[in-house]
């Protein structure tokens, strides 16, 4: 079975520390992958409850002293650029629109690395008010939670009746320029049910989709291998109302592949974590809401950078914590290998 683990590659350096990580300032790691992907968790909290995600009560509230202040962020998201070689920025969470600072945050990010994309992964709730001050504050574009269009489904798989404001928040988004926008739809019985009527609501609003395979990050851990909903599942379905030809991805580091729908230009994509994982080509680092670098999302072992940077340390040193917590990052997510065992924190609280 093709795990998608990746193989040694060799790194072009010849000066190695003593763990054998070559001396380069990028983000690598055992297997020859370079980190420049950055993912910032801002908060726990959320507006929504999505059953693969979150329990019903919500996450165990983080004391808002243990949370990265908005300077912190800018600070570690400027080290991650200038010193890591970062590329690209996206905020998360929880839903980071549960943060009354995040114009404050994407503000300041914009000033310390101008140029640098600024991007945020939402469920859209009360977005229709912010859009705009968002794009003013320098963020490049969203994509949002969407798993159905119909309200019943909806407000069953989120536990709140909020389709409303996600559509209004669209639609607030692609006005304010935030754009592509891309819609993300987890795959479950009941979002096949509905995954024709989404691509054409979809392809109808000017949005790209694409369709995420469940993976066990779910609070609740009744995530079963047995009853995912996999990608050639959801092709069979699409494909009794589109005519879908696979064109790939758009780099070998996306986690989507996408089709081409009725001959295009629209295309949907597929996020096949599980049944065609992408861990050999994976170039993401992320920060959890608590200041700890997470180098994989399925591995426990953090490296923590908040209190090391409260307690006056300088860059290079906070830089030294980063790319040796990188190094370590494991080969892969190992949900197919027999003994698998999920991590402890859930999707949410680690920043999806
Ligand atoms: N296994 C795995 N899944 C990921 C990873 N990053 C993102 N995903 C999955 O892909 C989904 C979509 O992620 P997004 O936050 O929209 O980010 P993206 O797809 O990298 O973003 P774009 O650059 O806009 O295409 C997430 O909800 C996860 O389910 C990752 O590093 N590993
Ligand atoms: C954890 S959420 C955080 C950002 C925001 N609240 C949102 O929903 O977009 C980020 C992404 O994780 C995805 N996600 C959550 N739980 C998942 C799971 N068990 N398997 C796959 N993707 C999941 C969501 O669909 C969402 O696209
Ligand atoms: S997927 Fe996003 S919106 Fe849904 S519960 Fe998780 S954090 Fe909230
Ligand atoms: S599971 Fe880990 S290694 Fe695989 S793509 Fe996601 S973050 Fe990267």
């Amino acid at each position: 079975m093709d795990l998608g683990l990746p193989s040694v590659r060799a790194l072009s350096s010849t000066a190695e520390t003593a763990t054998g990580r070559p001396e380069v300032h990028e983000l690598v790691d055992q297997f020859g992958r370079i980190a420049r992907d950055l993912r910032v968790s801002l908060t726990e909290k959320c507006s929504l409850r999505c059953t693969y995600c979150m329990p019903v009560e919500g996450l165990p509230e983080i004391p808002q002293q243990q949370l990265l202040s908005a300077d912190e962020v800018v600070r570690l998201v400027t080290i991650a650029v200038h010193r890591l070689g970062i590329r690209e920025v996206r905020f998360t969470g929880g839903e980071p629109l549960m943060r009354r600072d995040l114009e404050a945050i994407v503000a300041g990010c914009a000033e310390a690395v101008p140029g640098v994309p600024l991007s945020m992964t939402t469920n859209a709730v009360g977005l229709e008010h912010r859009a705009e001050a968002l794009t003013r504050a320098g963020l490049s574009r969203i994509n949002v939670s969407l798993d159905t269009i119909d309200r019943h489904y909806f407000a069953e798989l989120t536990r709140r009746d909020r389709l409303d404001s996600v559509l209004a928040g669209i639609r607030a988004a692609q006005e304010a320029g935030l754009t592509p926008v891309k819609i993300n739809a987890v795959l479950m019985p009941e979002t096949l049910y509905g995954a024709a009527d989404l691509l054409q609501w979809c392809l109808e609003s000017g949005c790209a989709l694409r369709f995420i395979e469940q993976m066990p990050l779910d609070a609740d851990h009744v995530w079963a291998r047995a009853n995912m909903v996999d990608a050639r599942t959801l092709l069979d379905v699409l494909g009794e109302r589109f005519d879908l030809r696979e064109v790939g991805r758009e780099d070998l580091s996306a986690p989507a592949e996408e089709w081409l729908v009725n001959g295009g230009p629209a295309t949907v994509g597929i996020i096949a974590s599980v049944t065609r994982s992408f861990c050999e080509d994976c170039d993401r680092t992320r920060i959890t809401a608590q200041g700890t670098v997470r180098s994989c999302l399925f591995s426990d072992r953090e490296v923590d950078l908040r209190d090391t940077l409260r307690s006056g340390a300088d860059d290079e040193e906070l830089a030294r914590l980063w790319r040796t917590a990188m190094w370590n990052k494991s080969a892969g997510h190992g949900i197919n290998a027999a003994g698998f065992v999920p991590p402890q924190r859930s999707m949410g609280a680690i920043g999806g």
